[in-house]
């Protein structure tokens, strides 16, 4: 049987055009469709910016990110990693005013993917910074069940074509604009730096081609990566980061009690200080908690009919995580708007492993990048704590800021701008 709508508790189905929407609220229901489904859960539904088919080409650029960001291999970035940070701590210390801090944030963030990934090193304050915030409007847009289905309704294109001043054609355009400017530019810089051999850092395209130099056998994995550029989320983490600190002083506090009694007063923490420093550790996996980055995760597409519960889920149905519900689950984390970075210290002093972040998505789509996005938040947070404090500059005190406050006006309902 398939009905136009059902809601099952955790689960709710709806039509929008001819997408089928299933939206699951529960860690429970997406654990039983996006990891014990995998097999026929992992493809990507067409039209939204992160949208590769489940194939060979992503099973390619998935492998070559995943040899590159895998855990074991974070230690060769963090050099890279620790310059970036203190030129963004410098950057504050010169300019503490909030106008210029999201600039800091949007250069910063773009500066540890672009070394990384492509070997560059980003000296423009303007346009990447500018694209990658563009980014995380549309990624907002385009993330939210049901707000790309007329993308599947025949001649689309057609019709936008002979339409190219209507909102939409205007909208699309606009998108191709940005990914060009935050993809294709920068991999062609970093092919012709390559090239140069002007490139001093460790990178991802840079193995990537001497390996293709080597085996003559890579280079469409080296094409591939492109696809892979996801810095506008490390940068609206680290805004909600500054965020939530001038909201709970009270937790900047004690992350720097602990910082000067485990390092000592004026240190800058290193990755190698993480497992000695618990009270940082829950301040990162709260903020992953507390405001998740996607929070409507990215959808999933079914490759098969699946049955759930007694209903249909038909194939080519779009699945999406509702990571927000999961993550303010009243029962797992009592009073869940509040930040709390205790709920997540226990007893054993030890933490789950990251790919149990919700935040990180599900299944064999689970987020490619966690280990560079883990170890960036991670380091960000420890030294700007370490050096840095944070406070709302409206005048009221601080341990009035959280009165009366809608903190929810302050988000839209993807990420953060
Ligand atoms: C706060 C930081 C980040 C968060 C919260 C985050 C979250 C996510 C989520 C929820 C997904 C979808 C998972 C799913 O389909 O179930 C995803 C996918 C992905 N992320 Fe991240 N991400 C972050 C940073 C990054 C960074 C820095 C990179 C690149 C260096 C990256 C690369 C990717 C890629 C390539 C995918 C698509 C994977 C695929 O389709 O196979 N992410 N991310």
């Amino acid at each position: 049987m398939f009905i136009n709508s059902f809601h099952s508790g955790d689960v709710i189905y709806f039509r929008n055009l001819r997408d089928h929407l299933v939206v699951l609220n529960s860690a429970q229901a997406a654990n039983d469709l996006l990891e014990k489904q995998a097999r026929v859960s992992s493809d990507r539904p067409f039209g939204n910016m992160m949208d590769k088919p489940y194939d060979e080409t992503w099973r390619q650029s998935r492998r070559a990110f995943h040899q590159n960001f895998r855990s074991e291999a974070m230690v060769k970035y963090e050099p890279v990693q620790m310059e970036k940070v203190h030129e963004f701590i410098r950057a504050l210390s010169l300019s503490p005013n909030p106008e210029q801090l999201w600039s800091d944030i949007s250069t910063f963030s773009q500066g540890i993917m672009f070394s990384s990934i492509y070997g560059l090193n980003i000296v423009s304050k303007e346009i990447l910074p500018k694209a990658a915030r563009l980014a995380a409007d549309q990624i907002d847009w385009n993330l939210l069940p049901g707000n790309v289905s007329f993308k599947r309704l025949p001649f689309i294109h057609l019709v936008l074509s002979l339409m190219p001043n209507c909102q939409l054609s205007r909208h699309q355009k606009k998108i191709r604009e940005t990914i060009d400017q935050l993809r294709e530019r920068p991999f062609k810089a970093a092919m012709e730096a390559w090239v140069c051999k002007s490139d001093s850092h460790p990178s991802m395209v840079g193995e990537l081609m001497s390996k293709h130099i080597a085996d003559g056998k890579s280079a469409q994995e080296v094409e591939s990566i492109k696809d892979m550029g996801a810095s506008a989320l490390t940068m609206t983490a680290t805004a909600s980061f500054f965020f939530a600190m001038s909201l709970y002083p009270d937790v900047q506090a004690k992350a720097r009690e602990e910082l000067d009694r485990v390092l000592g007063p004026g240190k800058i923490p290193r990755l190698s200080d993480r497992g000695s420093l618990p009270y940082i550790e829950a301040v990162y996996r709260e903020l992953m908690r507390w405001h998740p980055t996607v929070p409507m995760g990215v959808p999933h597409q079914s490759t098969e009919d699946i049955i759930y519960k007694g209903y249909l889920i038909p194939k080519g149905a779009t699945l999406s995580a509702n990571i927000w519900a999961m993550t303010h689950d009243p029962e797992q984390f009592p009073d869940p708007y509040r930040f709390i970075p205790e709920r997540h210290l226990r007893d054993d002093g030890k933490f789950d492993n990251i790919n149990s972040i919700t935040a990180y998505g599900f299944g064999r789509r689970l987020c490619v990048g966690r280990y560079v996005a883990d170890t960036t938040l991670w380091l960000v947070i420890a030294c700007v704590l370490a050096t840095t404090d944070i406070y709302r500059d409206d005048g009221l005190d601080k341990s009035e800021a959280l009165k009366g406050m809608d903190v929810e006006e302050y988000f839209t309902d993807g990420g953060l701008w």
